[in-house]
């Protein structure tokens, strides 16, 4: 199967304390792949090495066909979008501006584009921002806003991180309806996440991060096999050594 993503022996620190530890990963084209993990394991991190934010110290990462080096960089770059977490917007920008600047960067024809970025703001129910500062908007609308620049660039492979975080319940189906055309579409959708509910019924493989490596790689095949008898949380359970904690711990409260 042609692979979207190809991760191998990836390393990175902080301050010389490890956070990926000689990784391997590799996303099929075409899928929605989750990557869930507790707080720390390492997901933004990673996520910010794959866009391109960060550095990395050992490794090689091969996007879209192209291996990760300087001469291949804009290659890489022009197939790809993200939304981060928090996400990237330039705050002076009005919400229509913002979208339009990140569409001029990528080349995408304006014609039609107007009609689009209307009707996505209306769908997100943002149409009441679209001449409103990124800087004054919620936490929700911010996240809607980027989603909607990343999803307008037509991008082969999306990584979104947290991306339902902050977003009401109304729109995170929106979202996910979105993300569905666009899996049928064939681009390939790359989500992280700690909610383990979010990726459940959305993705098809999942891997669990925990510490900077990979625990455990879930296949469709896997998953069907390992949910017949136990939920995802269960099954994270299994494989994150979750710490028990005492009940009369918060006796106090
Ligand atoms: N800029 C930084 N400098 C130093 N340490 C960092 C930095 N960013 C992250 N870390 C550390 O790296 C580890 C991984 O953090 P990261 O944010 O990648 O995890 P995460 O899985 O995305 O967590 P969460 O689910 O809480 O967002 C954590 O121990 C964190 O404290």
């Amino acid at each position: 199967m042609e692979r979207a993503l190809t991760i191998s022996e990836l390393s990175k620190a902080y301050d010389k304390e490890p956070v990926l530890k000689s990784l391997d990963l590799e996303v099929p084209a075409g899928t929605i792949f989750g990557l869930i993990g507790p707080n720390g394991a390492g997901k933004s991190t990673l996520i910010g090495i794959l866009t391109g934010l960060l550095d990395y110290s050992e490794g090689t990462i091969t996007i879209n066909g192209f291996e990760y080096t300087s001469s291949n960089e804009m290659k890489i770059k022009k197939s790809v979008a993200s939304v981060l977490q928090p996400p990237l917007l330039f705050e002076n920008f009005t919400s229509y501006e913002f979208v339009t600047y990140v569409c001029e960067m990528y080349r995408i024809d304006s014609s039609g584009l107007a009609d689009k970025i209307n009707s996505l703001f209306s769908y997100f129910e943002i149409e009441e921002f679209a001449h409103v500062k990124s800087k004054q908007l919620s936490s929700g609308s911010r996240k809607k806003l980027a989603f909607c620049a990343a999803i307008l660039t037509n991008p082969k492979l999306l990584f979104l991180d947290e991306p339902f975080e902050s977003v009401d319940v109304i729109s995170i189906g929106r979202m996910k309806s979105i993300l569905r055309k666009l899996k049928e579409k064939g681009t390939t959708i790359f989500i992280t996440s700690h909610i383990l509910e979010v990726v459940e019924n959305l993705c098809d493989d999942i891997a669990i991060l925990h510490k900077g490596q990979i625990l455990a790689y879930l296949d469709a095949k896997s998953r069907r096999e390992l949910e017949k008898d136990a939920s995802l949380s269960e099954i994270f359970e299994r494989y994150v050594d979750v710490k028990s904690v005492k009940d009369d711990l918060l006796n106090w409260l």
